[in-house]
């Protein structure tokens, strides 16, 4: 497994924009989109390719280079992960889409899953999660659990923010995931919220709070 921090400008500053408590609804979905794109760009950068024929413009025969393989699933956490998902739709517009439906209880901060709709040949499939937020970790090592649970052997997830803590404890649980992330933030709050952070993701995307 590796955790990789996506240090790039553009994020750095679309995150600045996102952090602003006075963000609206509007500019923090389209943020979560554009940054959820340009984390995919990075997360794609190792995927194998392979060689294939084909006749170009000019009538000849040549070589190019495409993905290798049943390619990706991307499996957005409900709700918020939904928030992510059009900009990571933008790079990788045929992928299979595997919805996964799991809230955080707000007492005891376990992950209660409510919804599952994964594509049937997943064990042959790179699984892309898309989330916002990996706080405790507990979120996202449940949904990693149900996908091994249904074969998927390659996964990989993608966060605007992460804490050290929630890293730590998937990296224990599942040492063989990479993570992207456009930040490694502070610390956990005592409710369980990351600091600096961005306050609640879904309620933000979704207008709720
Ligand atoms: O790492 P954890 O401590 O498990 O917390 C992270 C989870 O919490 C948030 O979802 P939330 O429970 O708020 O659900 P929502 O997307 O429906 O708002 C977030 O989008 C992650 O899914
Ligand atoms: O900081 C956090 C932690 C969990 N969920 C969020 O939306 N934000
Ligand atoms: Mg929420």
């Amino acid at each position: 497994m590796a955790v990789h921090e996506i240090t790039h400008p553009l994020i750095a500053h679309k995150l600045g924009l996102m952090r602003n408590a006075n963000v609206s609804s509007k500019d923090f979905r389209e943020l979560a989109s554009e940054v959820g794109n340009l984390l995919t760009y990075e997360a794609t950068r190792t995927l194998p390719t392979e060689r294939a024929t084909i006749e170009s413009w000019s009538g000849d025969q040549v070589e190019v280079k495409q993905i290798k393989g049943k390619k990706i699933t991307v499996v957005p956490i409900l709700r918020a992960g939904l928030g992510m998902l059009e900009g990571v739709l933008e790079l990788i517009p045929n992928a299979k889409i595997s919805v996964v439906g799991l809230y955080r209880d707000e007492e005891t901060l376990q992950p209660v899953a409510y919804f599952d709709k994964v594509v049937k040949n997943i064990d042959e499939r790179t699984a892309l999660i898309v989330d916002p937020m990996l706080a405790t970790g507990g979120t996202l090592i449940s949904t990693i659990d149900l996908l091994k649970e249904k074969g998927c052997k390659n996964i990989m997830g993608l966060f605007l923010v992460a804490a050290p803590e929630g890293i730590k404890s998937v990296v224990d649980k599942h040492p063989d995931v990479d993570i992207f992330t456009a930040a490694i933030d502070e610390r956990l709050d005592e409710n369980g919220y990351i600091l600096p952070g961005l306050g609640d993701a879904g309620d933000k995307i979704f207008g709720t709070r």
